[in-house]
């Protein structure tokens, strides 16, 4: 993962090489009326990997998200996919599956009229609709008002909506909150299944312990920076769990290791 490669979005060469990694994030930054909430941060998440965009809260993963998703306006810095903006991507929709905030729901529909609301727009048909709600142990809930679902049902229905389009990318926001033992294991198999088909992921959270037997690569964030990035296995020290390694970091002072 590149750390210190500051580019803009527009060098002919720079889109070269962001079209070998799925997400090439650089310099990327946002204030929002005096808060910098993400500030300088660079990063690529590479195909076929669990890429885990972790940090507490109030460290700029959401929001950085929300900038490679083109959803809010950088003030300052690059965000793209295969190489271009979000909008410069053709049925965007199709390629990238989003889940943010836990999902959108409306209280009254139940879990497959959300997934048929929304079906049309990604191009799948109500057999689609049905095998997802069987894929995250929704089938038997599926007529039932959304309102009445637990956060965790919510989670697995926000998953289904994010699946509607076939995508060759999942970008995750929090997906594990909410989720019971049971839960985060289905999730973590669903995800390392996800990418093992050579497709790539993007979650943030803020539970280490859990991410720690999910993804490949960290993103660790902190303050609105990155403190690290690669793979798991070479932030970590012999022996040592997801959340010492952060205290460590965080305690080191902001050295970027790559
Ligand atoms: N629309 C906004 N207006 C003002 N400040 C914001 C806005 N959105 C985020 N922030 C601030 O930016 C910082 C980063 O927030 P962000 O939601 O990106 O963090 P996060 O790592 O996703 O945390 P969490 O896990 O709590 O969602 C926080 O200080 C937050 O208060």
């Amino acid at each position: 993962m590149a750390q210190d490669a500051h580019t803009t979005q527009d060098h002919p060469q720079n889109r070269q090489d962001a079209r070998q990694q799925v997400i090439s994030v650089r310099d990327l930054r946002k204030e929002f009326r005096g808060t910098r909430a993400v500030d300088g941060v660079s990063f690529d998440v590479r195909p076929g990997r669990v890429t885990g965009f972790l940090g507490p809260n109030g460290a700029g993963k959401t929001t950085t998200l929300r900038m490679i998703l083109g959803l809010i306006r950088p003030t300052g810095g690059s965000a793209l996919l295969w190489g271009s903006p979000y909008a410069g991507l053709t049925a965007p929709t199709r390629r990238i599956g989003v889940g943010l905030d836990g999902g959108a729901f409306v209280g009254p529909r139940t879990g497959r009229g959300h997934l048929r609301c929304y079906a049309p727009a990604a191009g799948c048909g109500p057999e689609r609709v049905d095998r997802l709600l069987a894929d995250v142990g929704l089938s038997d809930a599926a007529d039932r008002p959304v309102a009445g679902y637990s956060t965790g049902m919510k989670q697995r229905l926000s998953l289904a909506s994010a699946l509607l389009g076939d995508p060759e990318l999942l970008v995750l926001d929090e997906p594990a909150n909410g989720l019971d033992p049971e839960g985060m294991l289905w999730l973590r198999e669903f995800l390392r299944d996800f990418a093992a088909s050579g497709r790539t992921v993007l979650l943030s959270s803020h539970l280490l312990g859990e991410m720690e037997q999910t993804v490949d690569d960290v993103l660790l964030m902190h303050h609105g920076r990155l403190l690290s990035s690669g793979p798991l296995d070479g932030l970590l020290e012999p022996g040592e769990r997801l959340e010492s390694a952060f205290l460590r970091l965080t305690r080191a002072g902001n050295g970027v290791r790559a």
